[in-house]
This record gives C-alpha cells, sequence and structure tokens, in this order.
C-alpha cells in the first residue's frame, strides 16, 4: 500500500524560501495542523554560488526563455540537494524563486517546477503559491500574513501588532489576534512596504564589490540626504491604500538619487529610504499596534533598526523578542502554507493580497505511491 497524506490533525512540513535578495534558499520544519502551530523543527540553510547567483540574477524580470529555464534549474538543484538531509516529513512547501511580479500586467512568475521535487524526493509538493491569487485578482504578494496570524496566536498575543518583513523588499503585517480565523474581516491587514535590503546591497555590490552592508557598518559613517529621501518618498507607491506588493527592482531610479553621495551618505539613505517606507506604511495599521516584530536578513542592521525606532510609536524589536526565528520565519510560512493547501484552506483574503475573496493557492503534486486519505 502507498502512502497517504492526511487529512486532519498535526502534519510536519518541510517548508522552502529562495528569497528576493538571492543569497541561498531556507528550509524549515514545522508541525501544524494548517491552522494552530504545534511546534517548530530543524532548519537548514543552502547558499547559492556567485556562478548560480548570476543564472537567478540574469532572468530577473523575464517572462520565458533560456534565462529563466536555467534560473528554473538552478533553483530545483539547490533546494533538492539541501531538502534530501531533511526529509522526515509528510508534505514539502516549495516557494521557488520569484523572477518577475507584475500581477497586473503579466502576473507573476517562481521558477522551479514543484514535480521535480515531489519526484526526485518522494515526498508530496505544494508549490506555485501565487498564480491563483492574482488570477482571482490579488497581488499574490505577501502571502506570510495568514502565517503571522498563527505566530500571534502561538505567542500569547491578545493585543494588534506587526510583522515586519526586511528581505531584498520589506513587507508588513497587521496582524489583530482578537479575530480568531485569518480569513475573518479585522484579523490581518498586509502589504509590501517598500524596497528593503535590495538597493542596499545593489549599490554596495556596484561601488564597493561588497554584498551587503554587514552590521550597517558603512552606513553609520554615513549622513542621510533629506533631498533625496523626500524625492523617493514621493514616488505614488507610498500612498496608494493597501494591499499592495512589489517587485524587487521596482524602484530603479533609488539608486540614480544617491549616485552622486560618497559610499557612507548614499547607504545611509538608501537605508534611510528602507525606514521611512515601513513608517509611511504604518500609518494605514487599522489601530496603532502594541509591538513591530522584524524578521529577515535587515533586523541584522542595527543603523536600520535604529532608525526604525526613532521613527515609530511602538517598540521595535527582532522576532527572537518571542523565541521565534527571524531567519526562517519565511520558510516556516510556506511550511504552513503547504499544509493549508493540501486541507483545502485559504492562503489569502481580500485585506492580504487584495484578492476579490479568500483563495488558497497553489498546486499539490503527489508523487508515485502516494494518495489523499480521506476524512
Ligand atoms: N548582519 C547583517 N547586517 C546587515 N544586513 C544584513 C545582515 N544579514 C543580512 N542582512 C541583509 O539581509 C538580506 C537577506 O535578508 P533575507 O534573507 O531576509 O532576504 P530574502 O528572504 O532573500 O528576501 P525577501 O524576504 O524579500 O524574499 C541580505 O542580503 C542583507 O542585505
Ligand atoms: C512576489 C514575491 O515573491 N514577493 C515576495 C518579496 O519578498 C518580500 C516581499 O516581496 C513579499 O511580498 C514576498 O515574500 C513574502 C515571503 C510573502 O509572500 O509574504
Amino acid at each position: 500500500m502507498g502512502k497517504a497524506i492526511s487529512k486532519s490533525g498535526p502534519v510536519r512540513a518541510l517548508g522552502a524560501m529562495s528569497g528576493t535578495s538571492l543569497d541561498g534558499v531556507d528550509v524549515a520544519v514545522l508541525e501544524t495542523d494548517g491552522q494552530a502551530i504545534f511546534g517548530f523543527g530543524e532548519v537548514g540553510y543552502r547558499a547559492y554560488s556567485s556562478e548560480e547567483r548570476a543564472v537567478l540574477r540574469a532572468a530577473l524580470g523575464q517572462w520565458s526563455g533560456d534565462a529563466v529555464t536555467a534560473a528554473a534549474r538552478v533553483v530545483e538543484a539547490a533546494h533538492v540537494e539541501l531538502m534530501r538531509d531533511h526529509l522526515d516529513v509528510d508534505l514539502i512547501g516549495f516557494h521557488g524563486q520569484t523572477v518577475a511580479h507584475a500581477p497586473r500586467l503579466q502576473g507573476t512568475l517562481q521558477v522551479g517546477d514543484g514535480s521535480v521535487l515531489a519526484e526526485a524526493l518522494g515526498r508530496p509538493v505544494v508549490w506555485d503559491f501565487r498564480s491563483d491569487d492574482v488570477s482571482m485578482g490579488g497581488e499574490g504578494a505577501p502571502l506570510a500574513p495568514f502565517f503571522h496570524h498563527a505566530c500571534a496566536q502561538y505567542i500569547g498575543a491578545t493585543e494588534p501588532l506587526c510583522f515586519l518583513n526586511l528581505g531584498g523588499v520589506g513587507n508588513l503585517t497587521y496582524v489583530d489576534p482578537r479575530v480568531a480565523r485569518p480569513e475573518d474581516a479585522g484579523a490581518l491587514l498586509a502589504f509590501d512596504t517598500g524596497p528593503a535590503n535590495a538597493p542596499i546591497n545593489d549599490f554596495l555590490q556596484a561601488r564597493l564589490g561588497l554584498q551587503m552592508d554587514e552590521g550597517g557598518k558603512v552606513a553609520s559613517g554615513g549622513t542621510v540626504e533629506h533631498g533625496a529621501l523626500e524625492l523617493f518618498l514621493a514616488e505614488p507607491y507610498f500612498s496608494r491604500m493597501p494591499p499592495k506588493s512589489l517587485d524587487r527592482n521596482d524602484f530603479p531610479e533609488m539608486i540614480g538619487l544617491v549616485s552622486e553621495l560618497s559610499d557612507a551618505d548614499a547607504t545611509a539613505t538608501l537605508t534611510a529610504m528602507c525606514a521611512a517606507a515601513v513608517a509611511q506604511g504604518m500609518e494605514h495599521c487599522p489601530e496603532p499596534p502594541k509591538r513591530l516584530l522584524v524578521t529577515g536578513g535587515g533586523r541584522h542592521n542595527p543603523v536600520l533598526m535604529e532608525m526604525l525606532r526613532v521613527s515609530l510609536d511602538c517598540p521595535v524589536e527582532p522576532v527572537e523578542a518571542v523565541g521565534l526565528d527571524g531567519d526562517m520565519l519565511e520558510a516556516q510560512a510556506f511550511a504552513y502554507l503547504a499544509v493549508r493547501v493540501a486541507r483545502g484552506l485559504a492562503t489569502s483574503a481580500p485585506r492580504t493580497t487584495g484578492v476579490r475573496a479568500c483563495v488558497g493557492g497553489g498546486i499539490l503534486t503527489v508523487p508515485d505511491g502516494w494518495s489523499m486519505r480521506a476524512g
């Protein structure tokens, strides 16, 4: 008899995220029934080599063709290599790598074929999480908010709070934990705040050959150029009502705004742009949140964290303050969402992506010998 995916009770899912900063693949195990979090399991990371990263970068902004195919093969191979060591699970949630995102125009594209993973790893795989949401009028992003709601319940929050992810792009989730289910009115509001680490990385790569502003060292020696900051904040995106989402390279003129500045001043200004976009976004919260919990690589940048603290009225802390793992929250989110998709539960709602009605987005590919257990 083949193996079966159960339809109720907690299962172990392995989530995987390859984020917009193109640094590598994160995987994390989560125990969940698709609603509550029952526990967190092992985590893993595999960096992309510089050759692999160049292949991914070459595909950015493209919807088809050889560059996209080559990127997909890199993504699949990296995931299979990493996931082979983490297979004590019932199900896999595979986000893939976003190479293009224009939900109102061509759609959204995450490369990497989940059926390749299902075949190679012998586990059911949920993938292509964003397309259904886009076809139902949504932004296709952000998708972590339903998981943020579960995290708020898990940590016992009783008042509204925000989660802020500072990856290549920034995204904010307002959670009211007093509303029991994430799909119910008032539970969530979510959107991308603006560019976060991607422009800092891209600028420092071009100017100094650095991959990032480690510890905020470059920015800490600089002064923010307020004229450039104001020009940036005049972008119509910031006054648009949420939900709304961004592609990694949606603000190409940002680097131009700082190109005449010194390395330190330019980095400080790009860092301030990220923080100011968050502060502007926070004004959309339906109620002032009690705290802002920061996840993603940007929480390791003390200059960015301090800029957020001075511009916001609530405490700003890394998610570690409540016992969560800020390097793995997105991978855990896709483990959580995979279980929801496999069980027919929604993964986005009108107030998280702008989708017309709650939708559970994703493809479930079941390898040979597996089936769904009824009930
Ligand atoms: N010690 C550090 N100091 C400063 N910045 C850091 C540090 N560690 C990570 N970062 C920044 O965080 C980035 C990685 O963040 P993260 O892994 O959350 O991004 P991602 O998941 O790829 O992006 P996204 O969430 O947009 O998909 C790095 O590229 C770097 O810019
Ligand atoms: C299209 C896409 O891949 N968007 C990512 C990106 O990275 C951060 C931000 O922009 C967020 O909207 C999203 O990722 C997270 C995991 C999300 O969907 O919640």
